[in-house]
């Protein structure tokens, strides 16, 4: 790569500590001019939707997560009380619990239990992980994130004797959201079990009204806290869902807040050349033919951000996945993200990368600082550290020798600050590219879909249960349980095999497989 290109293409912002690359990508000299007019009506629309526009048309919703950081720039008085009270509880709320003037039956709280899903949980996640200190950290978080029951169990194994010193988070932004109520009545079945009263161990972060709000309130939980419609889930961490688990675990939330707050300053500059965050979403453009037409591998070359693609990975294909865009007109967008880390990664899937289908762009993260504390020297003169750069750089020159693309980010440092200008980065990028693309970046029309069909399946399994229980002894086949139960034999198949191997009812095997039976 040629060192004139490199001065072209390298955008460093010496007063965010952070630098962006974009050598690695073919640009065409005109590239950035040719796509101006649109980047402009992106950051008119981005304004617009900062000032309190209606920028989620379908849902009828404000789009409010950079008032978060800088709650001045909210657009009613109300909105700046709502978010410097939340914000100010928090943190009364964090400080009692961590004097043990806020505690359980059985002293302090020292474990603390997050239930949550999707963006009630993978920004809190990153975070507990990327900035945990587990000999300094206030309290040891732990997540439910499904409704899966031997997860849960593992979690609640490894609270063990802790459960009576432990606080649960219930986040939900609908209060709604099935995997979060599973979530929460597994916790109080454990808690009711180990002789633990759960209201005196619950808070919930929820929308004002919800069915969990109404659980809260019923059962008299410690605490709530709100969440307001005009933030979407996947762009929550920066109000309760994110800064109440962070503030607990002993984080500085003002420092992520201020990250935020500096990259939001950075990046609402309407000037192309010098916002990050619309050069980045012009790479994204030019990368994926503005169709989605590669993949984006995210590869941070830091332990600490191992969470950060999953994080990206709802960010991005929650917001850009769409099948029509603002007209109607039917687009598929999106852009497919995966990843874990360098350079653990090289010696996985990067085989692939470097000589299979070129069907991605990298982006890779570079953290400058190495580690707290004195480095040992793995050969004369030579770090771990020192490795984990050359390993980057070494994969990244690998894969633009055989024309596979890159950008480069490279951050100062994991802190709560420099998250906090991630978060904000990323947030700002997929809001500008959803503009340049023509699409709702802050609906999620398309994740109701395998809901409904899940409560269709719920439905189906108890038929079959009462079929089966009216006729016990009684030796079924598929085909007449789905005729009796007016259900897809297919279905009534899968329900009835899973029920038979944890025990709920008999199957008795057939030859072949599908004439199998099945008894209550
Ligand atoms: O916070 P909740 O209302 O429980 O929602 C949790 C998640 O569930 C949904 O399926 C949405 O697609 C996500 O955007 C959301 O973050």
């Amino acid at each position: 790569m040629s060192w004139e290109n490199f001065k072209t293409h390298y955008h460093p912002y010496p007063e965010l500590g952070l630098a962006l690359d974009l050598s690695r990508l073919p640009l065409p000299a005109d590239f950035l001019s040719s796509q101006e007019e649109a980047m402009q009506k992106a950051f008119t629309a981005m304004a617009e939707l900062e000032a309190g526009a209606i920028a989620n048309p379908d849902e009828g919703r404000m789009v409010g997560h950079y008032w978060l950081r800088a709650a001045q720039l909210a657009p009613t008085k109300e909105l700046r009380s709502a978010i410097t009270d939340t914000l100010a509880a928090i943190k009364a709320f964090a400080a009692d619990v961590h004097a043990g003037k806020i505690a359980g039956p059985n002293g302090p709280f020292t474990q603390l239990l997050v239930i949550g899903i999707g963006g009630s949980a993978l920004g809190p996640q990153f975070v507990q992980h990327a900035l945990g200190q587990p000999a300094a950290d206030k309290m040891a978080v732990h997540f439910f994130d499904n409704t899966d029951p031997d997860g849960m169990d593992y979690v609640i194994g490894q609270i063990g004797e802790q459960l009576g010193s432990t606080l649960a988070v219930v986040i939900s932004k609908s209060g709604g959201t099935v995997e979060t109520r599973n979530g929460m009545l597994e916790a109080q079945a454990a808690f009711r079990a180990a002789g633990l009263d759960p209201a005196k161990h619950f808070v919930a972060v929820t929308g004002d009204g919800s069915k969990l709000d109404q659980v809260a309130d019923a059962e008299g939980w410690l605490a709530k806290f709100p969440m307001w419609d005009w933030v979407g889930g996947r762009t929550s961490e920066l109000c309760a869902v994110g800064l109440l688990p962070a503030a607990l675990q002993g984080l500085d939330i003002d420092a992520m807040l201020e990250g935020a707050a500096a990259m939001d300053a950075a990046t609402r500059v309407p000037v192309t050349a010098e916002n990050p965050a619309a050069l980045l979403a012009l790479g994204w453009l030019f990368a994926t033919d503005g169709i989605g037409a590669k993949d984006m591998v995210v590869l941070p070359y830091k332990d600490r951000l191992l969470l950060f693609s999953r994080y990206l990975q709802q960010l991005i294909m929650e917001s850009l996945g769409k099948e029509l865009d603002l007209e109607g007109k039917v687009v598929n967008q999106g852009i497919a993200v995966y990843g874990n880390k360098g350079s653990t990664d090289q010696h996985a899937y990067v085989q692939q990368l470097r000589e299979g289908v070129n069907n991605f762009f990298v982006t890779f993260i570079e953290v400058l600082k190495d580690r707290d504390g004195d480095a040992l020297e793995v050969e004369d003169g030579t770090t771990s550290g020192d490795y984990l750069q050359g390993f980057l750089l070494g994969t990244r020159d690998a894969l633009s020798e055989k024309d596979r693309w890159s950008v480069t980010l490279t951050v100062p440092d994991v802190s709560p600050r420099t998250l906090g200008m991630l978060i904000a980065l990323y947030e700002r990028v997929v809001g500008l590219y959803a503009s340049l693309v023509g699409i709702n970046a802050y609906h999620q029309p398309g994740v109701e879909a395998g809901k409904k069909a899940a409560t269709g399946v719920i439905a189906l399994k108890n038929k079959l249960q009462a079929a089966l229980a009216a006729a016990p002894g009684t030796d079924f086949t598929i085909e007449q349980l789905a005729t009796q139960t007016d259900g897809n034999p297919e279905l009534v198949y899968k329900i009835l095999h899973r029920l038979a191997a944890n025990g709920k009812l008999t199957e008795t095997a057939g030859d072949p497989w599908f004439e199998s039976t099945f008894r209550g």
